[in-house]
């Protein structure tokens, strides 16, 4: 139960062989729960112990782990307090393996001594825990039975060369020659074994050293020739506790030296029964721990032989280098040669970089001067900077307020705009229900609007049909009308025939009506003029016009005059224009025609020509009815004929023609058709003897077409 408890307290993981640690190690655990205070007590002894070291009192785990990882403090310590239980240990070199060698020839000297030891791997990297208590245990041991013949050394152990030493009560190391100490080993065997550190007196340390070991202590304690005395059931109840397995094995072999010496004294040689079971066990226990020792020098020799080989290799490859030196001297010196072209290049290059860097001071003097300008520039753009940004800092906190404001604002409007939304999303719903109902409405009309659909499939199939015949119909009747039309286009080209031969023969008629024809007109009296002082005697039917003249007497009070056609005062703008209308169309068929009027001021020229002022169309001369009357033919036969019809307005006065349709109202004169015309007057007027009208007659004027 004891060990088991100091196990869970971060105890040590191998158990014990020796006899008497588990209780040194509760009185450990006892005294010291904190670790760092064990720590630092183990400390402090081991600085006691070797003044060299001078570990730190209050040194970390992992300082305290590699003080201790070579084992070389360890191994020194051990051969202090037992010198020669160290088998030649020392530091050969720093390897590894060297250092692994010395923990473990401390871990087998402490295994020797049946101390707990712990394991190679809590040194390396697990919990120090066990290492220290370890230790503690082994100060505890040696402070307990100071001086150090409790501990056997066995020769082939000891240090070579090295005198085994004691160990003092304060820890000095004294001396002893081999063979005094040999002859005390032999004339005191039993006297060694009372004087064993259990058989001291208890120390205050040691309380339950009785309690756990008392059995074996017993056995110790017995004078020479007391163990065939011992009971049976002592020896029974021995043999079952564990107290054997943590008895140290000097104590053990001085129980067989004991039983074994007891034996002879008792010259028959008889051993009880009892007594040599107790000596068959004492002797497998020693057994047990002799193999376990020759496993510890397996594991050794295993580490020399791997040391071995190691440095097997190391001498291989140093006979490698060694042949391969003289190939090695000639790649050398190539080496050499090459570094000796670089050297120069990198004079040389030394040089141009001297150079650069001379150039480089000179520019960087020429920087440094910019850098100086720049450093101004930069100052007064700081300052500039600042101002600038005293202003942006003064408007942005007024421009703040202005947000704030604007921000407040907003939050009304938003709240505003929460509860229109609010309205909107009531009205929406509303609406929602609404459309829902106008859906389903429309989709009742829509359902029937399909079976209307697909009732005027129905009808627009057979209209299709009918239309379909009626194309078919329509067909039939376009190639008739084709038919037809193609007679009426003969019968058309037969009219154009005709038509020709009717305006050919209708020119001809004007022609023998005479291409000049002279009308005389007669305009009624004016208003305020005596109508009975007309002159006008009478009017012929076939253009005969006698007048009066009441200054002469006899034949000559009457003249008579010929004319194509003479009209009376009352005759009409439409009746003067019908004569003139034939010769008017003869235009159209490209003839030249020109009517003019002729007559003395007042006698009506105007009137004739264009009709009054304001004139209706009743009243229109002959210019407008003569344009009215081309314009519409010219509309009638547009889709035969385009026309382009020019009109020229003249006026004769005083000998000079003008033109009535000029726009300055200047009136232009056309003195080259002057003579012309006077010409072809003068013969229109010879043979009318016009002369005479005007001069005789101011109320009659002259309507004279000409045609050629
Ligand atoms: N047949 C007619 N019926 C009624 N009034 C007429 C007729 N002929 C002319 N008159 C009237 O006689 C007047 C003179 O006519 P108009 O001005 O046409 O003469 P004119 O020969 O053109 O004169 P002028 O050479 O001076 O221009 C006008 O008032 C006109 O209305």
């Amino acid at each position: 139960m004891t060990l088991l408890h100091t196990k869970e307290n971060g105890g040590i993981n191998r158990p014990s062989a020796a006899g008497n640690w588990s209780a040194i190690e509760l009185t450990v655990n006892a005294n010291f729960e904190d670790e760092a205070k064990q720590r630092a007590e183990l400390v402090e002894w081991l600085n006691g112990m070797l003044p060299d070291l001078r570990l730190p009192v209050e040194a970390s785990e992992e300082e305290f782990r590699a003080c201790l990882i070579d084992g070389t403090v360890l191994c020194s310590v051990l051969d202090r307090l037992s010198p020669g239980s160290i088998n030649e240990w020392g530091e050969f070199d720093h390897s590894s393996e060297s250092h692994l060698e010395n923990v473990i020839r401390f871990l087998a000297a402490m295994d020797q001594m049946g101390l707990p030891s712990f394991r190679l791997l809590d040194l390396q990297q697990g919990s120090m825990v066990t290492v220290v208590k370890s230790l503690l245990i082994l100060k505890e041991h040696f402070n307990s039975n100071p001086v150090g013949d409790n501990v056997h050394i066995p020769s082939s152990m000891s240090k070579s060369g090295t005198q085994p030493r004691e160990v003092s009560p304060c820890g000095q190391n004294i001396p002893v020659a081999e063979e005094e100490k040999r002859k005390s080993l032999h004339d005191s065997k039993f006297p060694r074994v009372l004087r064993s550190h259990v058989m001291s007196e208890p120390s205050a340390a040691l309380p339950l050293i009785h309690h756990v070991g008392h059995k074996f202590h017993e056995v110790f304690q017995l004078k020479q020739g007391c163990y065939a005395d011992l009971p049976a059931a002592k020896i029974s109840e021995m043999m079952k506790s564990n107290s054997l397995d943590n008895a140290p094995t000097q104590s053990l072999l001085s129980v067989v030296n004991g039983i074994l010496d007891e034996s002879i004294e008792r010259k028959n040689g008889e051993i009880p029964h009892r007594v040599a079971c107790l000596l068959r066990k004492v002797v497998q226990e020693i057994e047990r721990r002799i193999s376990t020792q020759a496993e510890h020098l397996r594991t050794q020799n295993n580490l020399y032989k791997t040391r071995e080989e190691k440095y097997q290799s190391r001498i291989r490859v140093l006979k490698t280098l060694a042949t391969g030196t003289s190939e090695e001297t000639q790649v050398a010196m190539k080496k050499f040669q090459n570094i000796k072209m670089e050297k120069i290049a990198m004079e040389e290059k030394k040089k141009l970089e001297e150079q650069d860097m001379v150039r480089l001071v000179k520019e960087k003097d020429y920087i440094d001067l910019e850098i100086s300008t720049l450093k101004q520039e930069l100052e007064l753009a700081n300052k500039k900077y600042e101002q600038h940004y005293l202003q942006l800092e003064t408007q942005a906190k007024g421009t703040k307020i202005e947000l704030e404001e604007k921000l407040k604002e907003l939050m009304v409007l938003l709240e505003d705009s929460r509860k229109k939304v609010e309205e909107l999303e009531a009205f929406s719903e509303s609406k929602a229900q609404s459309w829902n109902k106008k859906e389903h409405s429309y989709q009742t009309f829509i359902d029937s609007q399909f079976k209307s659909l697909q009732d005027l499939r129905v009808t627009s199939q057979s209209i299709k049909q009918v239309v379909l015949n009626t194309e078919r119909v329509y067909s039939e009747e376009f190639s008739r009308l084709g038919v037809k039309l193609k007679g009426l286009t003969e019968v058309a080209e037969n009219y154009h025939m005709v038509h020709a031969e009717n305006r050919k023969l209708y020119n001809e008629v004007q022609d023998l009506k005479g291409k000049i024809r002279v009308y005389c007109r007669i305009r009624p009296f004016l208003p305020g003029q005596n109508g009975k002082q007309t002159t006008i005697d009478m009017i012929g039917e076939n253009g005969e016009l006698v007048i009066v003249n009441p200054l002469k007497q006899g034949k000559d009070s009457h003249r008579v005059f010929k004319f194509n056609k003479v009209f009376g005062p009352t005759a009409t703008q439409e009746e003067v224009f019908l004569d003139t209308q034939p010769l008017i169309r003869s235009i159209l068929d490209g003839y030249n025609v020109c009517i003019f009027a002729y007559g003395q001021t007042g006698s009506g020229k105007t009137y004739t020509m264009s009709g009054p002022d304001g004139a209706s169309k009743e009243d229109w001369g002959v210019n407008y009815r003569a344009l009215n009357d081309l314009f519409q033919i010219s509309q009638n036969r547009r889709n035969s004929f385009i026309y382009e019809v020019g009109v020229q307005m003249v006026e004769i006065y005083n000998e000079q023609v003008r033109d009535l349709l000029t726009s300055d109202g200047s009136q232009r004169r056309y003195p080259s058709l002057s003579y012309f015309s006077l010409f072809h007057y003068r013969s229109v007027l010879s043979a009318a003897n016009l002369l005479d009208i005007i001069y005789n007659f101011p109320q009659a004027e002259l309507l004279t077409l000409l045609f050629d």
